[in-house]
């Protein structure tokens, strides 16, 4: 198991920028997500690390190895797509054992070798005594089991997955998340894992990193993510958030007041930011942080637009001077639309980034 270096990595088509200048770090043993949109390069990406393409700029890093320019097959990688990629005509059981039998001779295996490794494969993913079985005759969540063991079995020393979860229904999904999570603890494999799903994102990874447009935005652990986006794109990306635009009235410390509309709001200069008097500037805001009954902080000041009841909250739609904000309250307060409400949230559940340089379609 080698840990996994981009350094500087850039791959173009025609006049996109799939990947633009990334460099990140994939520990030794660690499971790393990558989650973005559609189309921000997350495939490209793994690609670049599995060896199917090669960068224009940069390099890639295995351990000490630079293997930038090194064919896939003597990477020692393994891949797991999102359409399981079985041979049907084969079983269970030579569908895993194909990639030892191809490099049986290189590995000096005997049959007996074989025949071991791909038991104790189909161990690792519970799917003992569905060897003789066609691809055909298993359910989606077994072939995924079976395309995982096929990885697996040949003793990679990174594993890619690229969407693995994707095709299955959301019960399996969960349940194979669960899976993988314990098989690459069980293996201490390091692991690169595709999604745009970023509940799988956050729930499988030890660190994750945001990608837009090619970039990557903020690398760290899910909750350092969550609770401290580094710039607006990921603030509005990651979970949910709603946001309010304002004015700075003062910076003290960390700290800043603005002006929106009528109201003063307190809240963090977000990490990394400074920012001035009279600054154009937006808060960003989480739904679930925002109360109706107990006073905090702030105090903002709406009109009920629409009051949906959606399980373990209301879900609001507020308008504050013209501006819309979502907050989730006790499913017991009844609030309807037309009336005035008085939503509280404590500064430090909210964040203020520079407006600059945002164009809002991008993140809502
Ligand atoms: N072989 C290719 N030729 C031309 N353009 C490509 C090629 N592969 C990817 N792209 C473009 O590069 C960008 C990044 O694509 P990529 O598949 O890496 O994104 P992604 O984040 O994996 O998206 P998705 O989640 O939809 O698979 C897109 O704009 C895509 O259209």
């Amino acid at each position: 198991m080698v840990g996994i270096r981009l350094v500087e990595v850039s791959k173009v088509y025609g006049r996109v920028r799939a990947v633009d200048h990334v460099t990140l770090e994939v520990r030794d043993g660690e499971l790393f997500t990558i989650l973005g949109p559609s189309g921000c390069g997350k495939t490209t990406l793994l690609r670049i690390v599995a060896g199917f393409e090669v960068p224009e700029e940069g390099r890639v890093y295995f351990g000490e190895e630079d293997v930038t320019f090194v064919k896939p097959y003597a990477r020692g990688t393994a891949m797991v797509f999102q359409n399981y990629a079985l041979w049907p005509h084969m079983t269970v059981f030579e569908n895993v054992a194909y990639g030892l039998k191809v490099r049986r001779k290189q590995l000096k295996l005997t049959d007996e070798d074989i025949e071991r490794k791909v038991r104790e494969a189909l161990r690792l993913v519970r799917l003992e005594g569905m060897e003789d079985r066609y691809p055909l005759q298993l359910s989606g969540g077994q072939q995924q089991r079976v395309a995982l063991a096929r990885a697996l079995v040949v003793e990679p020393r990174v594993l890619l997955l690229d969407e693995p979860l994707s095709n299955l229904d959301a019960k399996l999904r969960l349940q194979m998340r669960e899976e993988i999570r314990r098989i690459q603890t069980e293996l201490k494999i390091t692991a690169l894992y595709v999604t745009h799903d970023q509940e799988e994102a956050m729930s499988l990874a030890d660190r994750i990193a945001v990608m837009n447009r090619g970039r990557v935005h903020q690398v760290g652990p899910p909750k350092e993510v969550y609770s401290r986006p580094r710039d607006l794109f990921v603030a509005t990306f990651i979970g949910r958030s709603t946001l309010l635009r304002g004015r700075v009235l003062e910076v003290t410390g960390s700290k800043a007041k603005i002006r929106v509309d009528g109201t003063v709001i307190e809240g963090n200069v977000a990490h990394g930011y400074s920012m001035r008097e009279g600054d154009s500037v937006v808060a960003i805001m989480r739904p679930e942080d925002f109360s109706v009954t107990e006073p905090l902080d702030n105090v903002i000041e709406g009109t009920v637009e629409l009051a949906m009841f959606i399980g373990m909250f209301n879900q609001l739609r507020i308008d504050v001077g013209g501006q819309k904000i979502v907050a989730y309250t006790d499913p017991g307060i009844e609030l309807q639309p037309g009336s005035r409400v008085k939503l509280y949230i404590r500064a430090s559940d909210v964040n203020i980034y520079p407006s600059t340089g945002w164009e809002e379609e991008e993140f809502t």
